[in-house]
């Protein structure tokens, strides 16, 4: 009897251990499709995108989340964005299915970068939804403890009283909690109490260009700006059709073309072909060759981005270190002397294309192309073209980048007679 005793309990254990090991799989599970529900929208940056394709079937990790929660954070901060404008859908048109974990683990991330404001509104989210009997692992007195330390750390003493007030509830004996809670008090009486009015916004010029803040241009500069049919100086084939050049900026000059390149064409590109393989590409190379007047032959050929909700491009010079690291690009090509960036979709929100240090937001105009120098005509890079692609915030943005190299181009961008220009 007791060697069946002694099996039967065997077994029970073997069972739990089974069921313990399906709870792990499910949990993992359910992490893999919180995943896949915010990084639908979330960031789709060329380095993201990558590693996206090539690692997609993996688990998804803790800082995979962390990192979707930060790209959350990010367009927040830059476009001053409440949780309710992401997961109530008044943006997208579809209501996200973030619930109280995952506001939580967005809240926490936010405390953890000091941005209290974001912390205290998604430990809200999370807080209303379990108060509807939303099931959840976070425990209320976890969020209570978040909503009250945040609301302190931005200074609305108000709330952190208020916070405190309902974690001693929970836990009357609490010695801690006393005594933040008479430190709130005692600030609400000789401190005006703050309160969120609106999100603080990141005051980074890059942030600030990407919401339309912090243009640097004037009415004369502006003057000086203008618009026109160009035939590339007299190039045959655009003296058949000439292409349509906007000046977009005067320092450093960013030409805008518009119409350059044809549906089936972009189509093509985005299919992501390399130069050589199909000749609708080649015919794309050959009209940047006749609208910048530069030898392509040394062109890397063309790299297509897509970016998603969150998706965006830190500021960045696209031509290349010189030094110290010789050997670290082709020196038989040279450097990335332009950059020809064209727009392979419109965005309907975000995705501007900014550059800081000029004050310059291009928007990104469907079947249109910008065309810059990176270098200065004595070889060096040109700091003025530092740019960043903005976060999307709705719609998707495609871009293919041509870079142009130096070498080839001796004749048709000559140095000057100043050393330092
Ligand atoms: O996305 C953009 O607008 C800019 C992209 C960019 O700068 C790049 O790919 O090098
Ligand atoms: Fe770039």
């Amino acid at each position: 009897m007791a060697d069946l005793i002694a099996a039967e309990r065997e077994l029970l254990n073997e069972l739990s251990d089974f069921i313990d090991m399906e709870e792990t799989n499910l949990r993992n599970l359910k992490r893999v499709l919180e995943f896949f529900a915010v990084s639908d929208r979330l960031p789709e940056d060329p380095e993201t995108h990558k590693w996206f394709r090539e690692k997609y079937v993996r688990f998804p990790q803790q800082e995979d989340l962390d990192g979707a929660a930060l790209g959350i954070i990010r367009v927040q901060e830059i476009y001053g964005l409440y949780p309710e404008d992401l997961t109530g859908g008044s943006l997208t048109g579809i209501p996200s299915p973030l619930g109280p974990d995952e506001a939580f683990h967005i809240a926490q991330e936010a405390y953890q970068h000091r941005r209290f404001q974001l912390a205290f509104l998604w430990a809200s989210e999370s807080l209303t939804q379990v108060e509807k009997g939303v099931e959840a692992d976070v425990m209320e007195t976890t969020l209570l403890e978040y909503l009250a330390s945040s609301s302190w750390h931005f200074g609305d003493f108000n709330e952190a009283v208020f916070f405190h007030q309902q974690l001693l509830q929970h836990d009357p004996m609490n010695v801690t909690v006393r005594e933040q809670l008479s430190q709130c008090e005692t600030k609400l009486l000789s401190e005006p109490s703050a309160f969120i009015t609106s999100l603080e916004k990141s005051s980074d010029p890059y942030m600030a260009l990407c919401r339309g803040e912090g243009i640097k241009m004037t009415p004369q500069r502006q003057g000086a700006l203008f618009c026109r049919y160009s035939t590339g100086g007299g190039n045959p084939r655009l003296m058949c059709a000439p292409v349509k050049e906007e000046d977009e900026w005067d320092n450093p000059p960013i030409k805008r073309y518009r119409d350059i390149i044809s549906e089936r064409e972009m189509e093509i590109l985005s299919a992501w072909l390399h130069d050589h393989e199909d000749p609708v590409v080649a015919s794309v190379n050959q009209r940047i060759a006749d609208i910048t007047g530069l030898y392509l032959k040394n062109a890397e050929t063309f790299q297509v981005a897509n970016y998603g909700l969150g998706g965006q491009y830190e500021p960045h010079l696209d031509a290349l270190v010189r030094f110290p690291v010789p050997g670290s690009f082709d020196e038989k090509a040279g450097n990335r002397i332009a950059t020809v960036l064209i727009y392979l979709s419109d965005v309907q929100y975000g995705g501007a294309t900014v550059f800081p240090v000029a004050g310059v937001a291009v928007q990104p105009q469907k079947g249109s192309a910008v065309f810059w120098y990176n270098l200065l005509r004595n070889g060096q890079r040109d700091n003025n073209t530092r740019h960043a692609g903005c976060p999307v915030l709705i719609g998707s943005k495609w871009i293919a980048n041509k870079w142009i190299r130096e070498r080839g181009q001796e004749f048709r961008r000559c140095c000057s007679l100043y050393e330092s220009e």
